[in-house]
């Protein structure tokens, strides 16, 4: 077994060698099967190496990434997010404050005491004709300097692969439940998944030490299948323990962070765990007077909008069971996302 990526107050993350399922031997792609389905049981994270993305193809994205926030606030403005239907486009800081709160007039509350530290933009599948994606002009002279040109086909592409990783990992989950290795294929074939590029501006130490409850990212669960988490060096990633502590995930060079959401937890009758995670400052005290930015990028994956979603067989012995009523993947969405922006 390998080393765990986590390892603290009863948080396990395991570490998890993706190539052994994708290309190992029968029993390597079982034993792999199995430890990530027990890492989604138990930590509801895992941490993969040797994926199929390659560690320049993720650099530039980061790249792109750091390039287009640093467009002027105008040009980001220009193509802001509008509706949870749409959910794609640019957040300014302050826009959406993640929480486990769905009371509209709670959340206001909490946005306007403690906002969210961070800036975003939301890259949804192509060619979904009632919500195109938010394009920023790659050919002004602001797109020029900030150098962007070829940020949407560098985004296009990694859509397209992340989405392959999804399509892999359920796989992995469907053979580690002891289903056929397709169970799931059908529910995640669309793509209909979102790209999420975050950056955390720099923020001055003081920020932090005056206000307690100050954080970059709010606690919250993730409310699709899968989040795919692409991290920097910086860390501030945390995970809440078994124990209701919030345990550092650090980061891991080339490694993709992976936690289950809400919807893959409803679909296996909660034997999948949806854990709550947050982002604060990084854990090392800066030299000068402000924490550096960071940046990561998140890949919600989904089931298809048009999926509807039931207890998984064999996660229930009788339909008594069954916690949950079936639910449509497109409407449980949506309302997720109209409580927190
Ligand atoms: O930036 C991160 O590391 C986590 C972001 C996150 O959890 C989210 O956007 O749902
Ligand atoms: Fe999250």
């Amino acid at each position: 077994m390998e080393k765990a990526a986590v390892s603290d107050d009863g948080l396990l993350i395991p570490l998890i060698d993706l190539s052994k399922f994708l290309n190992g031997t029968p029993d390597q792609r079982i034993e792999t099967a199995k430890a990530i389905l027990h890492g989604f049981q138990t930590a509801g994270f895992i941490y993969l190496k040797n994926t199929p993305i390659a560690p320049e193809t993720r650099k530039h994205v980061f790249d792109m990434s750091a390039n287009f926030f640093s467009l002027p606030l105008d040009d980001k403005m220009a193509v802001g997010w509008t509706t949870p239907e749409a959910n794609r486009g640019y957040s300014a800081p302050g826009r959406e404050k993640v929480t486990q709160l769905s009371d509209l007039a709670a959340v206001a509350k909490l946005k306007e005491a403690v906002p969210d530290i961070k800036e975003s933009i939301e890259i949804g599948r192509e060619h979904e004709e009632d919500f195109p994606n938010q394009w920023p002009d790659e050919t002004t002279t602001a797109a020029t300097a900030a150098n962007i040109p070829g940020f949407k086909s560098t985004m296009v592409d990694f859509h397209d692969q992340c989405k392959a990783v999804h399509v892999e990992v359920m796989r992995a989950i469907a053979v580690g439940m002891g289903l056929s290795e397709s169970h799931f294929d059908n529910y995640v074939d669309v793509g209909d998944n979102t790209l999420r590029l975050l950056h955390y501006p720099a923020v001055a130490r003081d920020v932090f030490r005056a206000n307690p409850n100050q954080v970059r990212a709010g606690e919250h669960s993730d409310y699709g299948s899968i989040t795919l988490l692409f991290q920097d060096g910086r860390g501030g990633l945390q995970v809440k323990s078994p124990n209701g502590n919030f345990v550092n995930a650090t980061p891991i060079e080339d490694t993709i962070v992976v936690n289950a959401g809400d919807l893959l937890a409803r679909w296996s009758n909660d034997t999948i765990k949806s854990t709550i995670h947050r982002v604060v400052e990084p854990p090392v005290t800066p030299d000068g007077d402000t924490y550096p930015a960071r940046y990561s990028v998140a890949y919600f994956c989904n089931p298809n909008f048009k999926s509807h979603i039931e207890a998984i067989p064999g996660t229930y012995a009788t339909e008594t069971e069954k916690k949950y009523a079936g639910v449509n993947t497109g409407q449980y969405l949506v309302q997720r996302l109209a409580a927190t922006y």
